[in-house]
C-alpha cells in the first residue's frame, strides 16, 4: 500500500531527479532563470554548491524560511526573501545548489546561473570544510555564461560602422594583442566595418571578445562567503579570511552573519537620500534609495514620475555639496546621506 508520505517522497524524488537533468532546451539556448519578479532596491543572489548553507543563511537574514536539510538539492527553486538595511529593501534570492557542468545545463544549472545574472550582486556561499577548488569551479561556471565577477569592462572602445573597413588603433604599444590578432577576431565576429581603440596595453583576446559580446556580458560584484567555520581550525580560518573579497561565517553558531550583511551593503553601494521641504527639518526616518552614481534627476524620478517637468533647481546638503546648501541642476551626482530639497517652477 502506498501512503501519502510515500507519494510526497516520490514526487520530491522526481523533482530532484529533474534538477539533475538538463532543462528542456538547455545546453544550447539561454535558459531564462526562475519566475521571480524583482522587487526592492537591489537584488542579491546566493550561489553555491549543494548543502553549503544558502538556505540557512537566507533564513537568518530575512523573515523568509527556506527549507534546510543535510541532503543535496533541498532547495528546488528560487526562494526570495527581503533584507532590510539602512532604510533599503534588498531582495535576496536563495537558489538551488549548482554543480560542475552547470553552465552546460547540468542540474538546471543554467536556470540558476541565469537568475544570478539578473542580480546586482552575487554572494558565493562556500563550505569551509570542503576542498579549495570549489571557488574556482563555480567561478568557471559563471564565467562560461558571461558573468564577470569583481571586474570592470575591458578598456577597449569599439564602434561598429556601416562602411569604411576596420580602423584599429592602440593607445600604447600593446603587450599581448597585435593588429593582426585584433583584425582576425573582428573578422571572425563579422565586424568588417568598425573602429577599435585599445586603451589598455595589457588587453587580451578574451577582453576584446568581451567587448564584442558586450550585450551578453554582465559585470557583477561578488562576495565570497565561507560558511561552517565552526568546523575548521583557527589557522585555516585565518587563511580563508585573508582572501580578497571574502568573508567567513557560521550560520550554526551565529558568527560573522552581521559582518557579511554589512559587506553586502558596502558592495551594493546604494545611496540614501533624505528629502527636505522648505522651512522644515529633513525627514531622516525615511530614505529614498538610489544607485551609486545617481543624479538629482534619478532622485526626482524616485519621488514622482512627473516631478522633473516642474523642476527648477535643487538644494543639496551633504558629502556631494561643495558648500551647503549647494544649488544644483538635474545632472548633479548625489552621495550617500545627502539631504535634497527640490524647488519647483
Ligand atoms: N556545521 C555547520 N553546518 C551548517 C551551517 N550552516 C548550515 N549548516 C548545515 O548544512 C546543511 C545544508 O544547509 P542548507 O541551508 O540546506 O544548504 P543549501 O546550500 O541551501 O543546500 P541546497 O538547497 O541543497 O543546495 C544543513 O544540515 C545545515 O544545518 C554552519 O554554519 N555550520
Ligand atoms: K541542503
Ligand atoms: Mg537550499
Amino acid at each position: 500500500m502506498v501512503n501519502i508520505t510515500d507519494k510526497i517522497k516520490d514526487k520530491l524524488a522526481r523533482l530532484r531527479a529533474q534538477l539533475l537533468e538538463p532543462a528542456p532546451g538547455a545546453g544550447s539556448g539561454g535558459g531564462s532563470g526562475f519566475d521571480v519578479s524583482k522587487s526592492g532596491d537591489a537584488r542579491i543572489a546566493l550561489v553555491g554548491f549543494p548543502s553549503v548553507g544558502k538556505s540557512t543563511f537566507l533564513s537568518k537574514i530575512t523573515k523568509t524560511k527556506s527549507e534546510v536539510a543535510a541532503y543535496a538539492f533541498t532547495t528546488l527553486t528560487a526562494i526570495p526573501g527581503v533584507l532590510e538595511y539602512g532604510g533599503a529593501e534588498i531582495q535576496v534570492l536563495d537558489l538551488p545548489g549548482i554543480i560542475e557542468g552547470a553552465a552546460e545545463g547540468k542540474g538546471r544549472g543554467r536556470q540558476v546561473i541565469s537568475a544570478a545574472k539578473t542580480s546586482d550582486m552575487i554572494v558565493m556561499v562556500l563550505d569551509a570544510t570542503k576542498r579549495a577548488e570549489q571557488r574556482a569551479l563555480l567561478e568557471g561556471e559563471l564565467e562560461a555564461v558571461g558573468i564577470r565577477l569583481n571586474r570592470d569592462p575591458p578598456n577597449i572602445y569599439l564602434k561598429p560602422k556601416k562602411a569604411g573597413g576596420m580602423k584599429i588603433t592602440f593607445q600604447a604599444p600593446p603587450k599581448i594583442l597585435d593588429e593582426k590578432m585584433v583584425f582576425n577576431i573582428l573578422r571572425d565576429y563579422k565586424l568588417l566595418n568598425c573602429e577599435v581603440l585599445v586603451r589598455d596595453e595589457y588587453a587580451t583576446v578574451d577582453d576584446l571578445i568581451d567587448v564584442i559580446m558586450k550585450d551578453h556580458r554582465k559585470y557583477i560584484k561578488c562576495l565570497y562567503v565561507y560558511n561552517k567555520i565552526d568546523s575548521i581550525s583557527v589557522e585555516f580560518l585565518d587563511e580563508l579570511a585573508r582572501e580578497p573579497n571574502t568573508a567567513v561565517m557560521s550560520c550554526e553558531l551565529d558568527l560573522g552573519i552581521q559582518d557579511v550583511v554589512d559587506r553586502c551593503w558596502e558592495e551594493l553601494r546604494l545611496i540614501r537620500i533624505y528629502t527636505k521641504r522648505k522651512g522644515v527639518e529633513p525627514d531622516f526616518s525615511e530614505a529614498l534609495i538610489v544607485r551609486n552614481g545617481s543624479t538629482i534627476e534619478n532622485v526626482c524620478d524616485q519621488v514622482h514620475r512627473t516631478l522633473k517637468e516642474t523642476f527648477k533647481y535643487a538644494l543639496v546638503w551633504g558629502q556631494s555639496a561643495r558648500h551647503v546648501p549647494q544649488r544644483v541642476g538635474l545632472g548633479h551626482v548625489v552621495a550617500d546621506e545627502d539631504v535634497v530639497s527640490i524647488v519647483a517652477k
